[in-house]
């Protein structure tokens, strides 16, 4: 059986104000920081300990995952980061308040852009100073695949090939591996482990900080999964 830890950041500062936040490089706030200090307690107290961490390219995952290897004394890791794990892109919703938003195009519009595989968010144009390709982390990237808007759909269409290419291997090795990443990065990849539905991953709430412990057999299926708290 293999075993491996998802968690989704500690509040963010953004989480904090309501905003969409998407690839906006935003910290924790000060409730997130104990979250991951806590989340790193629990892990500490159940024993577990990792071979290898993966995160995406976004401060609030990479002190997340920071603040939980210093509890477990594993910052020694190897630690891969990668856009593919990054939050799902938001496009020209990223920044808006989303009771605002919500007000300003109806309650239903704004769940279908959050929640609907299939519903794209309204893109950003490429001059706009959110569009990713001015940014410098992401300057390996092909024009491609720097995104305007993404829906769930297309963030399962970038995570995966990295699950399958970079976490895969190190699970076949027996590796213990932490991920460290997002709501709908995390969304993705569980929409596909668990082979969910558009109806059962438009329910599926991951929270800030707590670490989700995936069982899996020798061929990656789902044996079961749990939250540890
Ligand atoms: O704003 C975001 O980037 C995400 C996660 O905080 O929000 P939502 O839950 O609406 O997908």
């Amino acid at each position: 059986m293999k075993k491996i830890v998802l968690i989704r950041h500690g509040e963010s500062l953004w989480n904090q104000e309501n905003r969409f936040t998407g690839w906006t490089d935003v910290d924790l706030s000060e409730n997130g920081y104990i979250q991951a200090k806590k989340a790193g307690e629990i892990l500490k107290k159940n024993g577990y300990n990792f071979d290898v961490a993966f995160t995406s390219l976004l401060k609030r995952a990479i002190k997340t995952l920071h603040i939980v290897l210093e509890e477990l004394d594993h910052l020694w890791i190897p630690e891969n980061k990668s856009w593919h794990l990054n939050e799902r892109f938001y496009g020209a919703l990223q920044g808006l308040n989303k009771l605002e938003t919500a007000d300003k195009y109806g309650a239903d519009q704004v769940y279908k852009w959050r929640r609907d595989p299939d519903e794209e968010p309204p893109a950003v144009t490429k001059e706009d100073p959110r569009y990713p390709g001015n940014d410098l982390r992401y300057q390996e990237l092909k024009e491609a695949e720097l995104p305007l808007s993404e829906n769930l759909n297309d963030t399962v269409a970038r995570v995966l090939p990295y699950w399958q290419s970079e976490i895969v291997p190190a699970l076949v090795e027996n590796k213990h591996v932490i991920i460290s990443a997002h709501g709908n990065s995390l969304r993705a990849l569980i929409k596909y482990i668990d082979n969910l539905t558009n109806e059962e991953v438009i329910a599926l709430e991951i929270p800030t900080g707590i670490p989700l412990v995936y069982e899996l057999d020798d061929d990656l299926n789902k044996i079961r999964h749990y939250y540890l708290k």
